[in-house]
């Protein structure tokens, strides 16, 4: 191929610090080393994490740099060594990655991955710890292993999963990150049994993925909570029964959820990031039993409580990162499940723009309207 081993420059849309609008450069891609592989990325969606970095608010956010996680392309070249993906093939960049080796993967009880995170926290490439991008010389740091708002990017070989090649990839983009991070808090880290009753804060595409899980689990009540009534009627078509809006009640909204419920729910899920309200979302769960999982990423400084008491009194509380999903080896699963019409994906794309409108689209996920915006990488 005429570009293999060769610097690549091609468009990318770099943060050069925190709130500045993101900027369309020509960035020079170096060749991927080994254990790498160099994607040309065809489509990349937003997500709220990477709004969250760009505020300045992420401890692990670096300037400048190159965000975006949630995307879809084809493998360019790879380096040496790599087996599990060759040029041509139709891959979804994995933040959290799988090596199947390290202590975390063979763990059999989480799906964190041990061998790269220490690298894709400080946005380097784990075998030299040196950045693949820059301009003119200068460094520009990597985001979450991925860093998808670039026509090609370079990834560590257990951070991509190939996929079926009938997938169309401005779809399938989306299962990098949110609807995979809601199906998954329901159905592997939760595993809500039928009959439950579920409370969904938040109803973004995080929040709507979870009432769609709880519905095919067969949850019997899902109760949706959202400080924006506009949400609710799309968040009928993904499952949701019921819909309370806490700025309508003046007490408490887990007293409401409790009183709603005879005692609380069983399960419940925080799906925006606000410490507040993760403890309102614990405190709304059935004493003896009821579990309540974070999903929202809060700022560097926000700390959650609550009276150990909850706790006593048999509330769990837990978190989940990408829904507990083992990446590189289910992300082609949940592409099946789509292709097979098992779980909804169309139906969270509200946009579709081109990077080079992706402040236009980060506007966008700041208005009630937007769930997920596909940017197309066409220059
Ligand atoms: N743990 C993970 O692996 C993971 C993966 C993806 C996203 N996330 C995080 O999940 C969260 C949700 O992501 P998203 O893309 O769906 O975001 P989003 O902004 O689209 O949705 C958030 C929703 O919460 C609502 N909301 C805001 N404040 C509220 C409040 N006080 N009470 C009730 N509702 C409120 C908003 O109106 C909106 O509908 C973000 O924090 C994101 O960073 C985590
Ligand atoms: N750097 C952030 C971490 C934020 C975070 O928790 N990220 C989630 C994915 S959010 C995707 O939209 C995650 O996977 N966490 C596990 C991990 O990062 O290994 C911070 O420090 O706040
Ligand atoms: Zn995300
Ligand atoms: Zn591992």
């Amino acid at each position: 191929m005429a570009t293999q081993g060769q610097v690549i420059t091609c468009k990318a849309a770099v943060a050069w610090e925190p709130n500045k609008p993101l900027s369309i450069e020509d960035v020079q891609v170096a060749p991927p080393q080994a254990g790498e592989v160099r994607v040309k990325i065809l489509y990349t969606a937003l997500c709220h994490t990477d709004a969250y970095t760009w505020s300045g608010k992420d401890p692990e956010g670096l300037f400048p740099c190159i965000l975006g996680h949630e995307a879809a392309g084809i493998v360019e070249s790879v380096g040496e060594g790599v087996t599990n993906v060759q040029p041509g093939d139709h891959v979804i960049p994995c933040y959290q990655a799988e090596c199947g080796e390290c202590k975390f993967c063979k763990s059999g009880k989480t799906n964190l991955c041990g061998k790269v995170r220490s690298a894709t926290g400080v946005g380097v490439m784990l075998s030299d710890r040196k950045s693949r991008f820059s301009i003119n010389g200068k460094t520009i740091y990597h985001f979450m292993g991925t860093s998808t708002f670039s026509q090609y990017t370079v990834v560590h070989d257990v951070s991509v999963a190939k996929i079926d090649p009938a997938a169309p990839l401005d779809k399938v983009c989306l299962l990098g990150c949110g609807v995979p991070t809601g199906l998954g808090a329901v159905w592997n880290t939760a595993k809500v049994e039928p009959g439950s009753i579920v409370a969904v804060f938040g109803l973004g595409t995080v929040g709507l993925a979870v009432a769609e899980g709880a519905k095919s689990a067969g949850a019997s009540r899902i109760i949706g909570i959202d400080i924006d009534s506009k949400k609710f009627d799309t968040a009928k078509n993904f499952g949701v029964t019921e819909f309370i809006n806490p700025k309508e009640h003046d007490k408490p909204i887990q007293q409401v959820i409790v009183d709603l419920t005879d005692g609380g729910v069983d399960y419940s899920f925080e799906c925006i990031g606000n410490v507040s309200v993760m403890r309102a979302a614990l405190e709304c769960c059935h004493k003896g039993w009821g579990t309540s999982v974070i999903v929202g990423v809060a700022a560097s400084g926000q700390e959650i409580s609550t009276r150990p008491f909850q706790l006593v009194t048999g509330r769990v509380w837990k978190g989940t990162a990408f829904g507990g999903f083992k990446s590189r080896s289910q992300v082609p699963w949940l592409v099946e499940k789509y292709l097979k019409k098992e779980i909804k994906v169309d139906e969270y794309i509200t946009h579709n723009l081109t990077l080079g409108e992706i402040n236009k689209a980060f506007d966008l996920m700041h208005e009630g309207g937007c769930l997920r915006c596909v940017l197309s990488t066409d220059a």
